[in-house]
């Protein structure tokens, strides 16, 4: 039987493969003046974020999962001369620059670039000014000069793989992410799945296309079961990405039935829903304890196969779990145990962004000792990973992973 190359039908199931990004030189690009924009809070210091991401990327080893590297899979996604060309253009297309000569001179630099894993790296750290500067003829636009030290921005978020694709069924979810610094990361992710050998000849379906208008991120899609997806509606992702996924599932032949739309606050602290809610086991989810209140969810369910039909319910996060899931009990695990204090320190840094590896086993990070001593309570096994850097771009283990492949759930 020939297994299918991308298959995700749950949030627990065991994990085969997954795809990571280990940080590189961005990171060294991240200054004061930029950050915000970048989406970080802070400066991670790369060689300690290097040693952290190799302790998860080990811990995923150890348990049996495959680890793929992003740079690696778009490499050998581009090593066709023509490929490869067609990448950088659209590349440069998307880094904001405003000059023909300076497209060309960037493009002569990054094919000076032997090796294409280096070139992937540099495209990656973001491009001074002074990298390309000899190299240029003058325009008017090339001879203003300002302070702003990059070309090319770098794209120091791509180490949150969950974020630009999700794999969901058998299918990717391709984003149009909300900021142009994380769209950017987007188009790696189309020439993995549109180009690698692995993908090209499989007929993945692509839900949801990166042309399209509305935004739409990995943190926000968690897949509960093999009939049913929970969305965030959330500061990056918008009603109308949704609808327009939830057609176009719905009209495959994927087992998926329902939708749970969460509309949850639209701030910073909660940008995608796996900030405030992760599924570790069957019937157990880490939450962040503000997200109990009543919640709004929209079920969106297949009509026939052009149409949807949306039904508005509010009700508390637990009874929607119960009847949806069809439990007859769930444990909501609080991050921070509640206290007011650490709850809102340890969901800061992910403490309820838990990535499971398999029913009732999951890899956490080091510094939520409360959250993870309140896992344990429940009988959850624990992978600890350290976490004093990379928890500073706002991410924790799930926003650092992508699954490829679950073993499906009994
Ligand atoms: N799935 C997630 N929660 N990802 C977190 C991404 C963090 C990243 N700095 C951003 O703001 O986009």
């Amino acid at each position: 039987m020939e297994r299918e190359k991308i298959s995700v039908y749950s949030e627990i199931g065991k994990l085969k493969k997954v795809l990571l990004h280990r940080p590189g030189r961005e990171i060294e690009n991240i200054t004061p003046q930029i950050m915000s924009r970048l989406l970080f809070d802070d400066i991670p210091y790369l060689e300690v974020a290097r040693n952290e991401h190799d302790e998860f990327a080990n811990i995923l080893r150890k348990n049996k999962v495959e680890v793929l590297y992003l740079d690696d899979l778009v490499s050998q996604a581009i090593k066709e001369n023509e490929i490869k060309n067609m990448f950088i253009d659209e590349f440069i297309d998307e880094a904001n620059i405003n000059s023909k000569q300076k497209r060309e001179a960037i493009k002569e630099y990054l094919l000076e670039f032997n090796d294409t894993k280096e070139m992937i790296a540099k495209m990656i750290e973001g491009i001074r000014k002074e990298e390309i500067k000899q190299k240029q003829k003058k325009s008017l636009i090339d001879i203003i000069d300002t302070e702003y030290p990059f070309i090319v921005d770098p794209m120091p978020n791509l180490y949150f793989t969950r974020d630009p694709f999700a794999s969901i069924g058998r299918g990717i979810c391709l984003n149009k992410m909300k900021t142009i610094t994380r769209n950017r990361e987007t188009l790696f992710s189309k020439y993995i799945f549109k180009y690698h050998p692995e993908f090209k000849n499989e007929n993945i379906p692509f839900w949801y296309k990166r042309e399209n208008d509305e935004p739409i991120e990995g943190g926000d899609i968690l897949v509960l079961n093999e009939k049913i997806i929970a969305i965030g509606i959330s500061e990056r992702t918008s009603p109308d990405a949704i609808e327009n996924f939830a057609k176009n599932i719905f009209s495959s032949d994927e087992s998926f039935e329902t939708i749970l739309a969460f509309d949850i606050p639209k701030k910073r602290a909660f940008m995608h829903l796996d900030t405030v809610f992760t599924m570790v086991d069957y019937n157990k989810f880490t939450i962040h304890p503000e997200i109990e209140k009543p919640l709004t969810i929209y079920s969106i369910n297949k009509k026939s196969d052009e149409e949807i039909t949306i039904n508005k319910e509010t009700m508390k996060l637990e009874d929607i779990l119960k009847k949806y899931l069809n439990l007859d009990d769930v444990v909501l695990i609080r991050c921070g145990n509640g206290d007011k204090i650490h709850s809102g320190r340890e969901q800061w840094n992910d403490g309820s962004n838990t990535l499971a590896i398999a029913p009732g086993e999951v890899i956490v990070y080091s510094r939520n000792h409360v959250t993870n001593r309140l896992l344990e309570e429940h009988g959850i096994k624990l992978h600890i990973m350290p976490s004093s850097e990379l928890s500073r771009g706002r991410g924790g283990p799930r926003c650092m992973s992508m699954p490829i492949i679950r073993e499906k759930l009994k």
